[in-house]
């Protein structure tokens, strides 16, 4: 796990990461082409966040390793196979709605045609990303490239920090 520092916090979100609910485990791939690019993708109606970025993924199920939950959502939300998932960092996010575990792997090889299953959007993305707003869970995903890359500056363009969770370590 992260030593993450708590982002913009809003106040009916935990800061002191204790939390008395359980967590949720969430599979996330971070999907990396030959040229650095990232994929994001929007938060569909319905949800929690809805239109806000993120990089795809979703609740892992009983049962499931997080490999296999992460390659199920992709084939579900959009429509790719992928090969390897290779574990990256794992992050707890105390939302209003729930309190989650990200599991974030990068994945670099699929196969199909992107189809977004779901109705949203999406965007190859490179530093500083150009969509925005970004999910507050997310935000911490481009710092990483931003230290892997030897980026220095904004992650976001233009970017205004209005997030509503805490990021906890
Ligand atoms: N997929 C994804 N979820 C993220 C990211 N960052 C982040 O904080 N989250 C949070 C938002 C949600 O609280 C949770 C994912 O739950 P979700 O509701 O999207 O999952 P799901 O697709 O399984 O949805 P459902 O079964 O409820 O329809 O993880 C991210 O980069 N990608």
């Amino acid at each position: 796990m992260t030593a993450s520092t708590p982002l913009v916090a809003d106040p009916q979100a935990q800061r002191t990461g204790s939390s008395d609910r359980p967590a949720v485990d969430v599979a996330v791939g971070v999907l990396v082409r030959p040229d650095g690019a990232f994929l994001l993708t929007s938060r569909p109606q319905g949800k929690p966040y809805t239109g806000y970025w993120e990089f795809p993924g979703g609740k892992v199920e009983a049962g499931e390793t997080i490999e296999q939950a992460l390659r199920r959502e992709l084939i579900e939300e959009i429509g790719i196979h992928i090969g390897h998932a290779l574990a990256w960092r794992v992050e707890m996010v105390d939302y209003p709605h729930a309190l989650v575990r990200l599991h974030f792997c990068k994945v670099l090889e699929w196969s199909g045609e992107l189809e977004m299953r779901e109705s949203q959007s999406f965007a190859w993305q490179q530093l500083p990303v150009a969509v925005e707003p970004v999910l507050p869970g997310t935000i911490p995903v481009l710092d990483w490239f931003a230290a892997e890359r030897n980026h220095s500056g904004a992650t976001i363009s233009g970017a205004t920090s209005a997030d509503s969770a805490a990021v906890i370590g």
